[in-house]
């Protein structure tokens, strides 16, 4: 067997037979999803068909009722093949600090926390991972340039336009070299323009960087831009491939 059909047969990040309920509303009735390195993945469905509680499980934000959310990670050290990750089983400790260095979140409206200016907002998850105020703001400013916002540095959350905040937050997403990307209609909020350059910017930054992304999208134009579709109806969900 080649060895690398082994490693890539893995998923990054597999949901299995989820199932959530809110009361008695049903959000997920067993939905399926998988994420492989480095792909883009766009969840679509009408409103309401569940697509924000999948991602939202699928992150570890969310525990579903049922079923199971699995990351997987082939580790660059030897000795260690790959380590498991349960993410409904792990305490919430372990969760956020999963979340803080190998995933990242991108909602409609950005948000940026207002206080803090373009570039603190960018440099606060290296600073909560301990890196030092100077070297978290260089490699801040650095992504605000790769965005084209570098201008803005100094602007707080307030003062900047939907796509100049969407650019911030998703300079604020990669900054840590996240491997998976969870973007909530992430141009919802914008112009059909802006928004177009905002995905274009999103998936050439994640591709460079090795960064997969799972993407909730009700927008054709913007699931456009994913390799893969996955569709859900009240629920639950089929796979579809998109056409490059
Ligand atoms: N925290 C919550 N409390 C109660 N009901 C919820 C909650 N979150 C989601 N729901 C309900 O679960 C169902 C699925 O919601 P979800 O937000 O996942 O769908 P969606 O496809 O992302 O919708 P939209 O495109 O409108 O954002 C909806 O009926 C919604 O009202």
């Amino acid at each position: 067997m080649n060895p690398t059909t082994s490693v890539t047969a893995q998923p990054l990040l597999a949901a299995r037979e989820l199932s959530k309920t809110y009361g008695s509303t049903v959000a997920l009735s067993g939905a399926s999803a998988r994420l492989d390195a480095g792909e883009i993945v766009a969840l679509t469905g009408r409103s309401g068909s569940g697509k924000s509680t999948l991602l939202h499980c699928m992150a570890g934000i969310v525990r579903p009722d049922h079923g199971s959310v699995t990351y997987r990670q082939l580790d660059v050290d030897v000795s260690v093949t790959h380590r498991q990750e349960q993410l409904e089983q792990a305490p919430e400790e372990r969760l956020s600090a999963l979340r803080r260095t190998e995933f990242a979140v991108v909602f409609q409206f950005g948000q940026l926390i207002p206080e803090l200016t373009a570039l603190d907002n960018v440099a606060l998850p290296l600073i909560l991972g301990g890196t030092d105020r100077r070297a978290a703001q260089e490699r801040a400013r650095a992504w605000l340039e790769r965005f084209g916002v570098l201008d803005r540095a100094e602007a707080r959350p307030g003062e900047l336009s939907g796509g100049q905040a969407q650019r911030v937050a998703l300079a604020r997403a990669l900054v840590t070299g996240p491997k998976v990307v969870f973007a909530d209609e992430p141009t919802g909020a914008l112009d059909s323009l802006a928004g177009e350059q905002v995905m274009t910017e999103l998936t050439s930054a994640a591709r460079e960087s090795g960064a997969a992304v799972l993407l909730v999208t009700h927008d054709a134009t913007v699931a456009a831009y994913a390799d893969r579709e996955i569709r859900l109806t009240d629920g639950r969900t089929t796979v579809l491939e998109v056409s490059a």
